[in-house]
C-alpha cells in the first residue's frame, strides 16, 4: 500500500442552495437530502482511499459539518458567499503540502479510482495535474505538489482553464471520479456505475406494485 500523502480539499455549498440543476431528480426526496448524500458519499471514499492523509472539508452548512466531521473529516468554515475557487484556495493553504481539490458531486467514486489518480498526480514532480468530467469540459480534481498554489479555475470550461494555467491533464479512465452529477441524467449515470450507500438509499427504486391478481 502506498504511503499516504495528500491532503484531499472538499467544499461543500450549504445545502440550501447546491446543486441547483438537480433539483427534482428525485420526486418525494427533500432536495437538501439528495444534496448532502452526494457530498456523504464523495467523503466516504476520500476516507476510504489509501493514497490520502487528510481530508478538510470546507463548509457552513450545519448539518454538513456534523456529519463528515463524524466521518473522520476535518471541517473547515467557508469564505462566505466567495464561491468555489475561494473555498478551495481557503483550504489548499490551511492544508499545505502536497494537496488535492475535489468536487463533492461524486456519489459512485472508488477510492481505488481517486487512488490511482493521486498516484499519477505524484508522477512528474512540482507540476499541478487536474483530472477532467466524463463529458471531458469540466474539472473533478486538481492537484498540485508541495509548494505549489493549487491556483484552482473550476466553473464552466475549467478543464481548458486549468490546461491555459498549465496543469497537465491526467488521462486515466477512472469512470467513477469523472462521474460528477450536476443533472438528473448525470444521477442516472452515476447510478449505473453503482452509487454510494447514502446516495443508493434515497434513489433506490420503490418497492415494485404488487403484481396484479
Ligand atoms: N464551500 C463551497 N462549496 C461550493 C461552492 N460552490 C460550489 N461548491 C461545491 O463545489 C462542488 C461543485 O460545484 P457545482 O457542481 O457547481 O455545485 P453547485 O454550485 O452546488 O451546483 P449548481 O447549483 O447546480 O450550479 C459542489 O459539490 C458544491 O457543493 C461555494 O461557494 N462554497
Ligand atoms: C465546478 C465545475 O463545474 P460544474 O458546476 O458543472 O460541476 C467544474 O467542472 O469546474
Amino acid at each position: 500500500m502506498s504511503e499516504p500523502s495528500w491532503t484531499v480539499v472538499v467544499p461543500v455549498k450549504r445545502l440550501d442552495v447546491a446543486k441547483s440543476r438537480l433539483r427534482g431528480a428525485l420526486p418525494g426526496v427533500p432536495h437538501e437530502s439528495l444534496a448532502l448524500a452526494l457530498a456523504l458519499d464523495t467523503v466516504r471514499a476520500v476516507l476510504a482511499c489509501d493514497a490520502v492523509a487528510a481530508l478538510l472539508v470546507v463548509t457552513d452548512d450545519p448539518r454538513v459539518a456534523p456529519a463528515v466531521r463524524s466521518a473522520g473529516a476535518r471541517v473547515l468554515p467557508d469564505v462566505p458567499d466567495a464561491g468555489l475557487n475561494a473555498a478551495l484556495r481557503h483550504g489548499a493553504e490551511t492544508a499545505g503540502g502536497p494537496v488535492a481539490g475535489l468536487t463533492a458531486d461524486l456519489p459512485a467514486l472508488l477510492p481505488a479510482d481517486l487512488g490511482a489518480a493521486l498516484r499519477a498526480a505524484a508522477g512528474t514532480p512540482g507540476v499541478r495535474h487536474f483530472v477532467a468530467d466524463a463529458p471531458g469540459d469540466g474539472t473533478v480534481l486538481l492537484a498540485a505538489p508541495a509548494g505549489v498554489p493549487l491556483d484552482p479555475r473550476f466553473g464552466a470550461g475549467s478543464a481548458a482553464a486549468h490546461a491555459a494555467s498549465g496543469a497537465l491533464p491526467l488521462a486515466g479512465g477512472w469512470p467513477t471520479l469523472r462521474r460528477d452529477v450536476d443533472t438528473p441524467a448525470d444521477l442516472a449515470e452515476a447510478a449505473r456505475l453503482g452509487l454510494g450507500p447514502h446516495t443508493a438509499a434515497l434513489a433506490a427504486p420503490r418497492c415494485p406494485a404488487a403484481a396484479p391478481g
